[in-house]
Order: C-alpha cells, then structure tokens, then sequence
C-alpha cells in the first residue's frame, strides 16, 4: 500500500545542511517550512504527521572543490543518515518527506526508497521538479557542487560512496525518472542527459503543450504496484513568486501551473515519499517561498479534492 490515504501517518524529518550547495542557508530550510505550518496545514486535511525532528551531521567547512567534489565526506555522511532515516519510516509503512537542506540530500532518500521498493517488489517512479537537470558528474560539473549531481549518482554515476548508498547497486535506472521544469543545464550535462535518455519536459516542452498535457505524459504508466516519489527543488517555481532559493532561474511555473502539477499528481493517489528542498530562508522574503511550498505540498496531498467533487466532469 502507497496511496495516500487519511491514515498512513506521514512522518517529517528535517536535515539542516547546505554542504552540496554553492550558497550557504538551505540549512535552515526545515524549520522555515515548520514556522510557515507544514505540520497544521496536512493536519487540517485529515491527515496524521509526526515530526522526527532534525537529523544531525557535519558543519558545512565552506572549501573548495577536490577532484571534481566540494565536500564529498559530509555530502556522504548527510546522505547516510537521511538514506536510514527514511528507510526506517517507509519500513513502518509511513509516508515519509525530506525537509532540506539543499538537493544532494535526494541521493539518501531516493536511495532508500529504491531499497524498500526492491524489497517490497513495487516499481518506482521518481518526478524530479526542478529548475536543473542535476546530472553533473565530476568532470562535467562546472562548481563541484554535489546538489548538481544526485540524479547522475543514482543513476550510477558518481562515487561509490555514493552510488552505492542504498545497497548492492544504483538506486535508479535513467527510465524511471521524469524531470518537470527544466530550464538551467549546463553545457556537458546537456550531452549526458541526451546519452542516457532522461525524460526531460523542459519549460519550452510546458510553454508550448500546457502543464495538464505535460503531467499526463509524465505520469502515465503509473499503476497500482507503482511508488511514486517526487523531489521537489523548491527553485522549480518561477522566482518571482518564490525567491527563497540558492540558484534562481527565471521562466519557471506559475503559480497556477505549480498547481496544476500537483494536483494531477495527488489525482494518482500513488504518491509515496517526497523531498522538500533548496528552500533558502536567508535569500527569502517574510517567509514567502515556504509559504508558497507549504501550500503546494498541501494540493499535492489532495487539498483541492473537496472542492472538485462539487465539479463537473472534465471528459
Ligand atoms: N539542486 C540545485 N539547485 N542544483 C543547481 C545546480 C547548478 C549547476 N548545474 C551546478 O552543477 O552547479
Ligand atoms: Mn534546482
Ligand atoms: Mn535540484
């Protein structure tokens, strides 16, 4: 069972780093999304939650790059405490979301989803909402920033400590991954993610066929059997409604197509695990972007169900 229904207890668990990013403050992006009511608001839609707390790990010791990594010690011991902590809670039957911290952290929790998916014999399906493609490897990457590499990393392209985080081989195979949003690749990326035949509808593929067309290719096939993950990179908004984030692009979503997106999502009912991440509270203003993402999270568990049940039928 992996629908959200009112009774799979979700569970929060924050993990306050920036280690993988080249700006310092998504580290406070857990308790941001609490003092913006994460917890209340999925509380007022029926469902049960249950806040973990913090993980803890190594400061950020702000150095430079070496071989093609920027902190790749405490990347490594921050993915392997959220690889644990989330496995333990999808073990419980929970719903677990990652509060980050910046995206290399997706490398731990997608790691153990995968591991409990190979376990419990589900299919997986990661949607990856960002601004960026996040494939970089350690010769393409153009900062050394780790939160730029976790979907190479989990498609087996990184270092072992890394790739192998979640046990015997890589998380993920390039198949299983739709990345929403994209507008920020870097130039030997680019070539990478065209090798590996990443499914990417990138802001072009959304101007030009609409959110609703775009969601309905990227969740199609999705079946009973199938857990859903959705690693939300809070920097897939446009920035003019959310400039709470380390590495802005403009020409992202609006707010109505972020909803959009979520909705059909939460319409799955398949959804199984979600990060919440690259919330930069120090970039912020008055808490708006974790606002904004408590809200999204919200229509993406299903707040607009009520009201569309008072609607007609669309076909
Ligand atoms: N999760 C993110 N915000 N990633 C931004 C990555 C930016 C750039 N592509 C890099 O590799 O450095
Ligand atoms: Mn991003
Ligand atoms: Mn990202």
């Amino acid at each position: 069972m992996n629908a959200v229904t009112l009774t799979t207890p979700i569970a929060l668990i924050g993990a306050p780093t920036d280690v993988g990013a080249g700006a310092r403050g998504a580290s406070m992006g857990p308790e941001a999304l609490r003092v913006a009511g994460l917890q209340p608001a999925l509380e007022s839609h029926g469902l049960s939650v249950i806040d973990r707390g913090n993980l803890s790990g190594p400061p950020n010791p702000w150095q430079p790059p070496q071989g093609g990594y920027r902190h790749l010690d405490e990347v490594v011991a921050w993915n392997r405490a959220v690889h644990d902590a989330i496995h333990a809670e999808l073990a419980q039957g929970h719903l677990p979301i990652l509060l980050g911290g910046d995206h290399c952290l997706a490398m731990g929790s997608i790691s153990a989803v995968a591991r409990h998916c190979r376990a419990v014999g589900k299919k997986l399906r990661v949607l990856w909402l960002d601004a960026h493609a996040d494939f970089n490897t350690s010769t393409l990457t153009p900062s050394g920033n780790l939160h730029g590499m976790p979907v190479a990393c989990l498609c087996g392209f990184g270092p072992d400590e890394l790739v192998y985080l979640g046990g015997e081989g890589p998380a993920l195979r390039p198949d299983q991954v739709r990345q929403i949003g994209i507008r920020s690749v870097d130039p030997g990326e680019k070539r990478f993610v065209h090798e590996q035949g990443l499914e990417v509808y990138d802001m072009r593929y959304i101007d030009e066929m609409g959110m609703r067309h775009t969601m309905e290719q990227a969740l199609a096939g999705l079946d009973a059997d199938t857990h859903l993950h959705v690693s939300f990179d809070v920097d897939f908004l446009d920035p003019e409604i959310a400039p709470g984030v380390g590495t802005t692009v403009p020409g992202g979503p609006t707010y109505r197509e972020a909803q959009l997106c979520m909705e059909m999502i939460a319409d799955t009912g398949r959804l199984g695990s979600l990060d919440i991440v690259e919330l930069n509270p120090a970039l912020d203003v008055r808490n708006r972007t974790a606002l904004l993402a408590v809200d999204l999270v919200e229509s993406l568990f299903g707040k607009s169900t009520l009201m569309r049940e008072h609607q007609v039928r669309r076909r």
